[in-house]
């Protein structure tokens, strides 16, 4: 337990909090001149503070979204940010301090889940978040011939820096949140990333794709620093969506494409993205990394497993621990016509964290419980889990937060 006094910081304590997390990461002070961008980004209620006397030093802060789960729905997520603590005051439960207050936020405000991107994976599962998604890194040599010509359609332009915003914003309100673990981009998720870094001159360049029914796709990037770019540029891609596979091949057609440049690059891409198949010489693409993506904590354990789809199984009961959020343990009968609470025996037992793991389908249960993850009262029961648990394709985030 700690000792310091955590409270709700007010509009005018956001600034502190920003620069108290950007000191835990090693970033310098926000730029005065750019403070007028990150400001909107302040939520009233949601950015939490631990104060050592008058001092900040520890904060964890929230925007509300909503995140698609399994069969199509989207559900209130509290999308947590900014997590960070003085480097002076760690490992005095701070942190476990704010999480409990956050996590008790959350569950006033109705918030079915919550959702993070975590610096480190052996930080959050104690809180009852599991790694619920996972992400590509790739590289892939450029070249105008690169992607197979029949993938291709439509045409992609250049956008304006001024224009950038509002146009790709446009596409991916297009778009939708099309697969499970999909979130809703919040006004303050523009103004964090995009408008913000077009703002403060950040050398992001941006194209949308142009297909029969209008604008159906956007890619951003960056030239990653080079001294002679005569030499070949690395392109890093940003953020790449598409409403069609046609509009998704045309994008990286088009990046690949431009002249000077001798790789792109792309991190927090779709594990199942099929850009190998897109490719005119699959040996062009080497993959850098797989990782843990977003980390998922069921906050309303039976309004959220009543939410998603389930697959065809005859009835698992599964018995939930919750250290944090205690309403949430018991037993739930799991079935494909939906879930409710239940006196009958556990097939399996597992914690909340877990259960989040196992959330948007992108593991099944007799993964986590080959690991010792989840304990297996009923062998039978755990192959009836892994049917009702399947999602087809990988659950993707695609969003940074
Ligand atoms: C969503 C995001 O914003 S991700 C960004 C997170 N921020 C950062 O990574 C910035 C740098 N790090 C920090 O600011 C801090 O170290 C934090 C926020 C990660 C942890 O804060 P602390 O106040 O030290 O955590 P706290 O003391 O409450 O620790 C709780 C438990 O987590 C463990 N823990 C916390 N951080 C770490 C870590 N980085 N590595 C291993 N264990 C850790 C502690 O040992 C403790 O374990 P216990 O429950 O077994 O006793």
């Amino acid at each position: 337990m700690t000792d310091h006094d955590v409270r709700v910081l007010d509009a005018h304590e956001h600034r502190a909090a920003v620069n108290l997390v950007r000191h835990a990461l090693h970033f310098p002070p926000v730029p005065e001149d750019d403070w007028p961008q990150v400001a909107p980004t302040y939520s009233e209620g949601r950015v939490w503070g631990a104060h050592a006397g008058d001092e900040l030093v520890g904060t964890a802060a929230s925007w509300a979204s909503r995140l698609a789960v399994p069969g199509g729905r989207e559900l209130p997520l509290a999308a947590v940010i900014r997590v960070g603590v003085r480097p002076d005051h760690t490992r005095r439960g701070v942190l476990s301090a704010l999480m409990r207050h956050q996590l008790a936020e959350f569950r006033e405000r109705g918030e079915v889940l919550a959702a993070l991107h975590a610096s480190e994976p052996v930080i959050y599962g104690r809180y009852g978040y599991g790694p619920a998604t996972r992400a590509r890194t790739v590289s892939v040599r450029a070249g105008r011939d690169a992607i197979h010509p029949e993938a291709l359609s439509g045409r992609v332009s250049v956008v304006a820096p001024e224009d950038a915003s509002d146009r790709v914003r446009a596409v991916y309100d297009r778009v939708g949140l099309v697969r499970p673990g999909m979130v809703a981009r919040t006004d303050e998720w523009w103004t964090a990333l995009y408008v913000r870094a077009l703002a403060t001159g950040a050398n992001l360049r941006t194209a949308v794709h142009v297909g029969a029914d209008g604008e159906d796709g956007f890619v951003t990037w960056k030239p990653l620093p080079c001294d002679n770019p005569t030499r070949g540029v690395v392109l890093q891609v940003e953020d790449l969506h598409a409403a069609t596979p046609a509009a998704a091949a045309a994008l990286w057609a088009f990046v690949l494409g431009i002249d000077l440049v001798k790789s792109v690059r792309a991190e927090g891409r779709p594990v199942d993205e099929p850009l190998e198949w897109l490719l005119t010489n699959p040996r062009l693409l080497s993959t850098e990394a797989v990782d843990d993506d977003l980390w998922v904590r069921l906050v309303d354990v039976p309004a959220a497993l009543d939410a998603r789809s389930w697959g065809e199984a005859e009835p698992v009961v599964v018995e939930v621990a919750d250290r944090v959020l205690p309403d949430n343990a018991g037993r739930y009968r799991v079935a494909p016509d939906g879930v409710r609470r239940t006196d009958a025996p556990a097939d399996l037992e597992l914690d909340v964290a877990e259960l989040g793991a196992l959330y948007l389908g992108d593991v099944p249960p007799s993964v986590l419980a080959s690991a010792g993850r989840i304990a297996v009262r009923d062998a039978a029961a755990l192959a009836r889990a892994d049917r009702l648990f399947a999602v087809g394709g990988s659950p993707w985030c695609g969003s940074f937060f």
